[in-house]
């Protein structure tokens, strides 16, 4: 498939995102827009100055005490940023190792792209179109901006969208994920759009934090977190059934609780603390959330 009959006006959009910026569906998505285009976090902007790679979603793996090196060390606070901004990439990887074999020809959406790295990522590995949707117009210039000064627009494209409603043609994309942007929609539409969107045989994934039905309800913890960051955690029940509702068979759920907790532990030493950690930390620990990779099948 060519990328340039996805959708009639990707080729009219241009690089920039702001040129035409849709209402917000809802109220709600008014204030997700804004608090994405107000957003700044040295925790964000730091780690992503280590590469280029702009992330906003969470770490896995073993930290690397070796290339951390001595506390006392003056250097120690700079390393500590770039190992916390691997483990992130390293989530991301994990995530595109997932999406199946992909052409160059093909074409692929990011749900929730935030400042684009993992686009870029998706990108560099499989050679292929990838097209991203965001609420906030500053994410979408600034991913922009990012694939223009790496010489990669052609290919690397976001767009201020609503994720329930794209302008993508049904049934052409390879596959499509959300990294971590789940939880300001209802899955059902969402699933919806995602099914409509790929074509038969193609590949979903999410990495998410869902709150565990054999805790009951939110924990205290997890409300924390939604207060947070304004968003609404499903429950690892509703992802699986919506799923089955649309079409979208899950190949694989890795529970990679275990694999996000030593990036909490580390972030929550650094100096680049939000205060969220405490509650990331104790939710994963108490059993009440769960960090969640679901790899789907379009049927
Ligand atoms: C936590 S960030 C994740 C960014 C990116 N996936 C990453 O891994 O760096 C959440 C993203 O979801 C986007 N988002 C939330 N609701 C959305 C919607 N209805 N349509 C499109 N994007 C949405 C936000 O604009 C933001 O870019
Ligand atoms: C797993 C869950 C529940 C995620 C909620 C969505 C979210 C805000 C992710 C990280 O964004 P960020 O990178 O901007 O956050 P931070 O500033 O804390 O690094
Ligand atoms: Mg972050």
């Amino acid at each position: 498939m060519t990328s340039t009959d996805l959708s009639a006006d990707v080729a009219a959009d241009s690089s920039s995102a702001s040129m035409f910026i849709p209402a917000p569906a809802t109220p709600y998505q008014g204030d997700i827009a804004r608090y994405w285009d107000r957003e700044a976090r040295p925790v964000n902007l730091r780690l992503g100055d280590v590469d280029g790679l702009y992330h906003h979603h969470y770490g896995i793996g073993e930290v690397d005490r070796a290339a951390l090196g001595d506390a006392d060390d003056s250097a120690y606070e700079k390393k500590l940023i770039a190992e916390l901004h691997r483990l992130e990439s390293a989530q991301a990887e994990l995530l595109l190792d997932h999406l199946g074999p992909i052409e160059r020809d093909d074409t692929l959406v990011d749900a929730g792209c935030g400042r684009g790295g993992s686009m870029v990522m998706a990108h560099q590995r499989f050679g292929c179109r990838v097209e991203g949707v965001t609420l906030s117009a500053k994410q979408a210039d600034f991913a922009n901006r990012r694939a223009h000064e790496l010489g990669v627009e052609d290919h690397v494209h976001a767009r201020v969208c609503n994720m329930l409603g794209t302008p993508f043609e049904t049934g052409r994309v390879a596959a499509s994920w959300n990294n971590e942007s789940t939880m300001y929609v209802d899955l059902e539409d969402l699933f919806a759009e995602h099914s409509r969107i790929l074509a038969i045989g193609g590949r979903y994934v999410t990495i998410t934090g869902c709150w565990n039905p054999r805790y009951g309800q939110p924990s205290k913890y997890v409300s924390q977190i939604n207060a947070h960051f304004e968003c609404n955690i499903h429950s690892r029940r509703e992802y699986l059934r919506a799923m089955a509702d649309n079409r979208l068979v899950p190949q694989a759920v890795i529970d990679l609780t275990p694999a996000t907790l030593p990036y909490w532990k580390l972030r929550a030493t650094s100096s680049l603390v939000t205060g969220i950690e405490k509650a990331f930390i104790n939710s994963y620990e108490d059993g009440s959330f769960q960090y969640l990779l679901i790899a789907a099948d379009r049927v």
